[in-house]
């Protein structure tokens, strides 16, 4: 899909294929166009070109499109006087979905104590369940969620990713953008990283942390010099980070290991450091960054 904006090209010639049965994060810097994809999909703006299909359709031909896809867009979608189980009432009632759905998805999201209350008085983690309350309202195969987590606590955090985790578990799809990296490393099974409305990366989540250049073992010996030279080749590079301590990058753990032992070397510490799903963002989407911070030198 293709969309613009006056002169912005929001959305750039993307295509994808989101996975059933997993987890699919949607990374990006703030505006690369997760949003408007997510809004194309369901049917919220028009593409200049190119068009998303959902279980083989686009959302305006879908005959029951609440019970085929649901999205939390918004999260202040809701009429603010009205209560959330009014709000969910309706709904049900306009797609034919049975009564008794509301309470579930009110129990599933943890809304009891305040299901009648007035929207309006809601916080932003309360407003957020709701609409993922909404989403599920019609026990739909396909989620797509544009940053559920903002605005929740700790343990909100962790209910929602328990949540997708166990939707993906169910065989449904679920598509989740977030710009919070430990939390979607932690969630996602796959990853699509857009920048500047383009696709810069769309792999499992292991190929992605995989292809980061932050991988090391960090060593710790009272003879780091000795040890250096011990493992010493044109493929392995040292950096010292403390007066015992180096980062060695281009061998493993097992090498230096098995190399400070037949030359009689202590080593205090040998620890193997994965690069994280962070490093590995950073590093895909440092020229595609608008609003970049300047750090003083
Ligand atoms: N309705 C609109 N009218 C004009 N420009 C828009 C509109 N919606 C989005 N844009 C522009 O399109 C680009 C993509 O925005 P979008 O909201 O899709 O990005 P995003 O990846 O979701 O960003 P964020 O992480 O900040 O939510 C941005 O430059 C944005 O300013």
């Amino acid at each position: 899909m293709s969309k613009r904006y006056g002169d912005r090209r929001a959305v750039d010639d993307v295509s994808a294929t989101i996975q059933a049965g997993a987890v699919t994060g949607f990374l990006g810097p703030n505006g690369a166009g997760k949003s408007t994809t997510m809004r194309m999909i369901m049917g919220f703006d028009r593409p200049d070109a190119g068009s998303a299909l959902v279980e083989g359709r686009r959302y305006a031909d879908l005959d029951a499109p609440l019970r085929t896809v649901g999205a939390l867009l918004d999260a202040k979608a809701a009429h603010p006087g009205r209560s959330a189980r009014n709000h969910l009432i309706a709904l049900a009632a306009t797609n034919r979905i049975p009564r008794r759905r509301v309470d579930e998805v009110i129990g599933m999201t943890g809304l009891e104590s305040v299901a009648d209350k007035r929207v309006g008085g809601y916080s932003l983690g309360m407003g957020q369940r709701l609409g993922i309350a909404t989403a599920m309202l019609g026990d739909p195969g396909v989620l797509i969620l544009d940053e559920p987590v903002n605005g929740l606590d700790p343990e909100g955090v962790r209910w929602v990713r328990e949540f997708t985790r166990q939707l993906a578990r169910e065989g449904r799809t679920v598509l989740l953008s977030s710009h919070l990296m430990s939390e979607m490393a932690q969630t996602a099974d796959h990853v699509i990283v857009l920048g500047r409305g383009r696709v810069l990366a769309d792999a499992p989540i292991s190929e992605i942390v995989g292809s980061a250049s932050g991988d090391h073992v960090r060593v710790r010996s009272p003879r780091v010099g000795a040890l250096t030279a011990a493992i010493q080749s044109p493929d392995v590079t040292v950096t010292p980070v403390g007066d015992d301590t180096v980062e060695v990058r281009g061998v493993g753990a097992q090498v230096i290991g098995d190399a400070a032992a037949s030359a009689g070397i202590p080593v205090h510490e040998l620890t193997p450091v994965r690069a994280s799903l962070e490093e590995a963002y950073l590093d895909l989407t440092k020229d595609a960054v608008e609003y970049r911070t300047e750090v003083a030198r």
